[in-house]
């Protein structure tokens, strides 16, 4: 899945022009852009892919309060009616109650079938902004204005959306792929360090499944990405890339899709089991500590190197990034509870456990019918003793 076209030096990045990569599903094909203030330009890029749309904008009150403003001024540049619905920030959002709020408040809008969604916002933003615009009218129009560095390398892209079940990450939702996906990487300049950490953690996974080059790169260049300028346009635009070969070649993650799924067996049990509490744990910390923990199940069964998971522990951790469950505060959860949770992972297939597993560094599979007695036995080495927990 990796992007052979993907240069080791940024040719294709420029200052003055946003970086642009296609995502190929044949008449529902879009462009992600990629590049500073596209936010300011908007409306005119979303009137061409929705003519005469109204806008159903929907964000959280932070992004708001940074980014809404821009945003509506070039809607109504473009001669766009818009609307607004805010939701408060954080993961409690991407709920049942959430998806409800969001729904009503956009039909009291009365807007049609042919009118258009727009998520303002980071992962959580665009996943029930999308969710809601698959289901809207039976579906409506998509764009996506991802904010955050997790939306802009992974979510915004792909298709797909989802809320959280009590019982599991993601478990209600949709495939419904964006029109257009504008990724102003200038915005990320207002996100706060540790969601900009975490948005690293998905950033990262690209390397860790199939592009060791990118890992050697990001290990190269880790201070000048998180510092801004081109190196963070850049790494962006490869993770797009990455994520838009696999997608246009299994949609529906009947097949490798599911590698970009690496760290998140753990990762979302691990959330389920804080209450999607992000004081506690966020998104991309979760899959910084599934990443790390299935590298070392990898280790455990003998199928990677103990010197590769320790690379990644070291790159991750440097990132500022959790790498155990023991550096959860608060967590007293156990072997058995994980093995629970793992059971609704959307991989199981006639009760059986799928992970993603690594023979090495950018050398990631599928791997089918794990036997739950040995992640059990892993995953009680891995907990900490109760008087060592953070
Ligand atoms: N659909 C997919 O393919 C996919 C992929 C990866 C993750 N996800 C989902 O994405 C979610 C995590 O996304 P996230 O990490 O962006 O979380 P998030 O949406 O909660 O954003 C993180 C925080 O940063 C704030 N924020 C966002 N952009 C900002 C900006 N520019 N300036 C200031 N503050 C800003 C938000 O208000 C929030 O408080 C999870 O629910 C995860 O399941 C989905
Ligand atoms: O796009 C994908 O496919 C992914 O798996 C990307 C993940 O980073 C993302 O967190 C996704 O929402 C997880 O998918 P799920 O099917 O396990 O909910
Ligand atoms: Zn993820």
């Amino acid at each position: 899945m990796s992007n052979p076209a993907s240069p080791t030096e940024f040719e294709t990045v420029t200052a003055t022009s946003p970086a642009v990569v296609p995502v190929r599903l044949g008449d529902r094909s879009y462009d992600v852009l990629i590049g500073p203030d596209l936010l300011r330009d908007a409306g005119r890029r979303i009137a061409a892919v929705a003519p005469g749309a109204a806008c159903g904008i929907v964000t959280d009150t932070t992004v708001a309060a940074h980014h809404l403003a821009p945003l509506q001024a070039s809607l109504d540049e473009a001669g766009l009616r818009h609307t607004v619905v805010t939701v408060a920030p954080g993961e409690g959002s991407k709920s049942y109650a959430g998806f409800a709020e969001v729904c009503d408040a956009l039909l009291a809008a009365r807007l049609e079938r042919g009118d258009c969604v727009v998520a303002l916002g980071g992962g959580v933003v665009g996943d029930l902004a999308g969710f809601a615009a698959a289901s809207l009218k039976r579906g409506m129009t998509l764009v996506q204005l991802p904010t955050s560095l997790l939306a802009q390398v992974d979510s915004s892209v792909g298709g797909k959306t989802a809320i959280n079940s009590p019982l599991g990450k993601n478990l209600v939702g949709a495939f419904h792929q964006p029109s257009l996906v504008l990724a102003d990487t200038a915005s990320l300049d207002t996100l706060a360090p540790r969601e900009f950490r975490a948005g690293y953690a998905e950033l990262v996974k690209y390397g860790l499944i199939d592009d060791l080059d990118f890992f050697q790169w990001l290990e190269r260049y880790r201070g000048a990405v998180c510092g801004g300028g081109l190196e963070r346009v850049e790494a962006i635009r490869r993770a797009v890339a990455a994520k838009a070969a696999v997608v246009a070649r299994d949609e529906f993650e009947t097949g490798d899709r599911a590698l970009l799924n690496l760290g998140h067996t753990f990762g979302h049990a691990l959330e389920r089991l804080t209450g999607y509490d992000g004081t506690r744990l966020v998104h991309g910390e979760g899959v910084a500590i599934g990443m790390s923990l299935a590298f070392r199940y990898s280790v455990h069964e003998g199928l990677c190197s103990g010197q590769d998971a320790e690379r990644v522990t070291a790159h991750l951790r440097a990132a500022g990034l959790p790498t155990s469950i023991g550096a959860i505060p608060g967590w007293t959860a156990d072997a058995d509870a994980m093995l629970d949770a793992m059971a609704q992972d959307k991989k199981v297939s006639r009760g059986s456990l799928t992970f993603i597993l690594a023979r090495g560094i950018g050398q990631s599979f599928i791997a089918r019918g794990v036997v739950p007695e040995r992640v059990r036995a892993f995953l009680r080495d891995e907990l900490p003793p109760d008087g060592e927990r953070a």
